[in-house]
């Protein structure tokens, strides 16, 4: 995406008074992302409501524009997609620009690999480090083509085959990104698509899926193993979507409510699908005040509404088999871990080092400068908590165009003596605009 701004927006987080008040985070991004591309693979019209406005999102719904959909957004902030049918995207005239958007490009890789049309997908300095052999691989053996540059990497030119060949895929990784572009290659391909997972991920794209009418089942074995089945040339019907708030934006307030002593916060309309709900679970077992009200569900995802009380936190050693349900919510999970009783030991979380930034370094190398105590391993970290004692702070931070960084180090800001400071508050646009406004209203800045 062309940055609006292209100047680094340094900012200082200082010691933050009880943190009050009731917020609702934007939408969820997941299904943000999933909405806008099958809605465009829909013949219809369909509505969606409370969509993350954020940059990453937004290429996606370039992506799909540029791909012969039609997407707009009303004066009421619902936005409305005409989409051209399963087999219907149009070969695109100019390069796909994804941003800093993981998702958007692997899904999108996906979706374009049993259409008959050519693709460049490019991306900013991040994403361009990032390994995408974990989708061509797969989307090559159902017939698709690549051209990448060294490494797997971005830039990268594909050719789609249509007819592609249905493909019985065995995830080796643990991504729902994954999982997700062999699903939606599959939508188009003849024949039966079929994904093993033996360690679930988010399940967004199966609810989203069924829900659009595609042909779509899952079997779970006794190991908790689970096979996706879809049946492919599927016809896809206009549907009407709520977007929940996402959770992953949501663990920022949730650990800085906890952590800020005297604070009592509400966060509205929370997405709380099991796959995705693991930092409610570590951060309760750790002493967290987390009480959900509310519970109901919306457009087939469970929402609840989330009362945050600041608790004496105690350190954890989470079990990695909970990694892919808080797989984004690491960094502040740190944060947490950094306030805590004891020390914490996470490991297991090798796939942090292909995210926006390298998590685990990033990270260690942020908690170090602002006076933690940490240790940096192969697959995670240990970190000495301070018991609830203030950090000392410091920074700058470098955020390495990494937006959780950024976010996370804020909430660090937030209990430190000498304040934190983080290089660019730039990245925090790709998924929570609202991000300072947020804090702000809970009094934790000016
Ligand atoms: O499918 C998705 O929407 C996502 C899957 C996860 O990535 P991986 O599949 O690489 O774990 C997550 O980190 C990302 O923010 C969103
Ligand atoms: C990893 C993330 O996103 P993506 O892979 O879509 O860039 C994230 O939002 O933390």
């Amino acid at each position: 995406m062309t940055p609006t701004n292209d100047q680094p927006a340094p900012r200082t987080f200082t010691a933050a008074p009880p943190l009050s008040g009731e917020v609702a985070v934007p939408g969820d991004k997941s299904i943000s992302h999933r909405s806008l591309m099958l809605s465009a693979l829909a013949v219809g019209e369909s509505r969606v409501e409370g969509l993350l406005e954020g940059e990453d999102v937004l290429a996606t719904a370039a992506a799909m524009r540029a791909m012969g959909a039609d997407i707009e957004r009303d004066a009421d902030g619902v936005w409305h997609i005409h989409g051209v049918g399963v087999g219907g995207l149009l070969q695109p005239q100019t390069a796909l620009d994804m941003g800093n958007s993981g998702t958007s490009t692997r899904l999108l890789m996906g979706l374009l690999a049993s259409h008959d049309l050519t693709a460049t997908f490019v991306g900013d300095a991040s994403l361009s480090k990032r390994p995408m052999a974990r989708v061509t691989e797969p989307l090559s053996r159902m017939g698709a083509s690549f051209m990448t540059s060294p490494g797997d990497r971005l830039p990268l030119t594909m050719r789609g085959a249509c007819p592609a060949v249905p493909l019985d895929y065995r995830l080796p990784v643990a991504s729902a990104q994954v999982k997700s572009a062999v699903l939606l290659a599959g939508l188009n391909t003849p024949g039966i698509t079929r994904v093993v997972e033996p360690i679930a991920t988010r399940d967004h794209s199966e609810r989203m899926l069924k829900g659009f009418g595609a042909d779509l089942t899952v079997d779970i074995e006794g190991d908790g193993t689970r096979i996706i089945s879809l049946v492919g040339e599927a016809e896809l019907r206009p549907q009407q979507i709520i977007v929940p708030s996402d959770p992953s934006s949501a663990a920022f307030p949730m650990v800085a409510a906890l952590i800020v002593p005297g604070s009592r916060v509400t966060i509205a309309n929370v997405g709380l699908n099991a796959t995705r709900a693991g930092l409610i679970d570590l951060l309760r077992e750790m002493g967290g005040s987390i009480d959900v009200v509310n519970a109901r569900e919306v457009g087939g995802e469970p929402v609840g509404d989330l009362i945050v009380t600041a608790s004496s936190l105690k350190s954890v050693e989470p079990d990695p088999a909970r990694a892919p349900s808080m797989i984004d919510e690491y960094p502040v999970a740190f944060i947490a871990a950094a306030m805590a009783e004891g020390r914490s030991l996470f490991r297991g979380l090798e796939e942090l080092r292909v995210k926006e930034s390298d998590r685990i370094a990033t990270m260690a190398e942020g908690l170090r400068a602002i006076g933690v105590a940490v240790e940096e391993l192969e697959d995670g970290v240990v970190i000495e908590g301070s018991g609830g004692a203030p950090l000392a702070g410091g920074g700058p931070i470098a955020t390495k165009l990494d937006h959780r960084i950024a976010m996370s180090f804020a909430v660090a800001g937030l209990v430190s003596k000498n304040g934190v400071t983080i290089d660019d508050m730039r990245p925090v646009a790709t998924s929570f605009p609202t991000f300072l406004p947020l804090l702000q209203s809970l009094g934790a800045m000016e």
